[in-house]
């Protein structure tokens, strides 16, 4: 017997006991809301941007405790003109390509999103003054990577330094090094890592994360040249434990393409991440892991069950990449105090 094919005559209509009166409490469907982006967030306003304008705006009640973030796609009703003391409704959030999240610190699993649909991290590190700090390099993979997104890791001051043992150390993980130095002659536009950097941000939405004193306002200023003229700040991020709320801030790149700079993020609380989740970022490892590891295998080691030293015996490259993959999965569990 062939399957019955159903139509709408199938679907049961509950009758109205009320009688034939339409229902009163119809919500509006929002159908003239035009897109717009979440560029900052202040205290319940955001700042939005509309087509090329800048739209101040509030959170409509129908998006109930749905928070918004930095980089949201929302739609957006009412005033959108970007005119002084107007003030428009975000009706809709839509789904989010990408989340990067922090959890406060590695015990408490709450997590928050701090950028919404980011394509990339970049971690900025000074080679030198102040030294690297591999944990704090290693923790921000594991954030990106569990978010999703491409990391980049940028060392700057290349003329103090080489940036030999950090290159052998994560680009075996797919991360993109780019080395900077911008304080010799010509500046930023003589530097061809500075060049590098811009191509690498064009089109695409980056996070950027980094000690203070590293050079990154350096970066920021010479990639947007306005970058005075903040487009939105967000207090959204707040540090363990503490109370001060610090800035994050998106700005528009001229040749396309926006960069989230995080002037508060200092650490990533990674009590959210999951291994099995995590090491899909890395798909040849995820494959082998799938097949021959056992049932929620922490990937720790070959005593404990794990089958990626059998998978990696014979191959430097993937034996590299499996001990890198472990040793940010360590950093997930070993706190957040660096
Ligand atoms: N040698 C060298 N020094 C640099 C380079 N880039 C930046 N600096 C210096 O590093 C110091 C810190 O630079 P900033 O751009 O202020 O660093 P930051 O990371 O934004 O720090 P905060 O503003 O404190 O958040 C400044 O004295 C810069 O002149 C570089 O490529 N080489």
């Amino acid at each position: 017997m062939t399957p019955r094919e159903y139509d709408e005559s199938d679907a049961r209509v509950r009758p109205n006991r009320r009688g034939s009166r339409p229902r009163t409490k119809i919500r509006p469907a929002h159908e003239d809301a035009v897109p717009g982006t979440v560029v900052g967030v202040d205290r319940g306003r955001y700042t939005t941007r509309v087509d090329g304008t800048q739209v101040i705006a509030v959170k409509a009640r129908e998006l109930g405790r749905r928070g918004l973030v930095i980089g949201d796609a929302v739609g957006i009703v009412g005033d959108v003109s970007g005119r002084p003391d107007t003030l428009a409704r975000i009706v809709r959030r839509d789904e989010r390509r990408t989340a990067l999240r922090r959890t406060a610190d590695d015990t408490d699993i709450t997590e928050r999103v701090i950028v919404a649909n980011a394509d990339q991290l970049a971690i900025v590190t000074a080679l030198a003054d102040p030294e690297p700090n591999a944990r704090m390099i290693d923790r921000c993979l594991v954030a990106a990577f569990d978010a999703r997104m491409t990391a980049l890791l940028v060392l700057t001051k290349a003329d103090l330094a080489s940036a030999d043992p950090l290159r052998a150390a994560y680009e075996p993980l797919g991360v993109r090094v780019i080395e900077t130095s911008v304080l010799r002659a010509g500046g930023p536009a003589a530097d061809p890592g500075f060049l590098d950097l811009r191509a690498s941000l064009a089109g695409l939405t980056t996070v950027m994360v980094g000690y203070s004193g590293v050079g990154k306002s350096t970066l920021v200023n010479a990639l947007v040249p306005d970058a005075g003229r903040a487009v939105g700040v967000v207090n959204d991020v707040t540090g363990r434990g503490r109370h001060t709320s610090t800035s994050a801030v998106m700005y528009e790149l001229p040749g396309g393409g926006r960069i989230v700079d995080t002037p508060g993020v200092r650490s990533f609380g990674l009590a959210h991440v999951d291994p099995e989740h995590f090491i899909l970022a890395f798909p040849d490892v995820a494959a082998a892991a799938d097949e021959h590891c056992p049932r929620a295998c922490a990937h720790e080691s070959a005593e404990s069950g794990c089958a990626l030293d059998a998978w990696a015996a014979g191959s430097p490259d993937r034996h590299v990449r499996v001990e890198s993959i472990r040793r940010l999965l360590a950093s997930r569990a070993a706190g957040d105090a660096y």
